[in-house]
């Protein structure tokens, strides 16, 4: 991937492509001092939806191993809708890339819009915490 790639989103203006994994209203106990919703609050929305896309896809428990040319675009206010959607990146052999967008629809609004994105990796694991090679429809995935 290009480091222009990297800080491309997925998706146009106007609307999100990918999978809905996770959706969630921000609320006063994710402010900061200033009032301002967290950037880490946002972080962790991303991660739990793309963790839920990545144990889909390998069928196993998953963990985050990287999160990678994360973009904080807009901010985040109360009572945004947020809703963070999931493109498949790549698979590897236990590992799986996931490209993460978090778009919100601000109170009153009718537009979503795209305020963070980023490519967050997650490893496929056994019950021992090692990792463990991807399976599709039975056959493991070779790259
Ligand atoms: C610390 C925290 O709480 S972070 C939040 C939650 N995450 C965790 O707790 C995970 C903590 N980390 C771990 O348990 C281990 O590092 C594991 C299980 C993720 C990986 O174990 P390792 O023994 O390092 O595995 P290994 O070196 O074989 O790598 C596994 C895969 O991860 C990939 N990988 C490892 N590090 C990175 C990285 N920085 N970026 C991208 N991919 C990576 C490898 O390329 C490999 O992928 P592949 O098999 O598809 O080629």
């Amino acid at each position: 991937m290009t480091a222009a790639h990297a800080h491309a989103p997925l998706s146009n203006d106007a609307e999100p492509k990918g999978d809905l994994c996770i959706r969630t209203l921000a609320m006063p106990a994710d402010t900061n001092a200033n009032g301002d919703i967290f950037g880490g609050w946002l972080l962790s929305q991303m991660d739990l939806g793309g963790g839920v896309f990545a144990s889909k896809v390998a069928k196993s428990r998953t963990v985050t191993v990287a999160i990678d040319a994360m973009n904080f675009r807009k901010a985040v206010n109360v009572g945004d809708l947020v809703s963070v959607h999931a493109n498949l990146v790549r698979i590897g052999r236990t590992s799986i890339t996931v490209h993460l967008e978090a778009w919100v629809l601000r109170r009153r609004e009718q537009q979503s819009i795209l305020v963070t994105d980023g490519n967050f990796t997650y490893v496929s694991i056994d019950e021992q915490g090692h990792p463990q090679p991807i399976q599709r429809d039975g056959a493991t995935i070779e790259t």
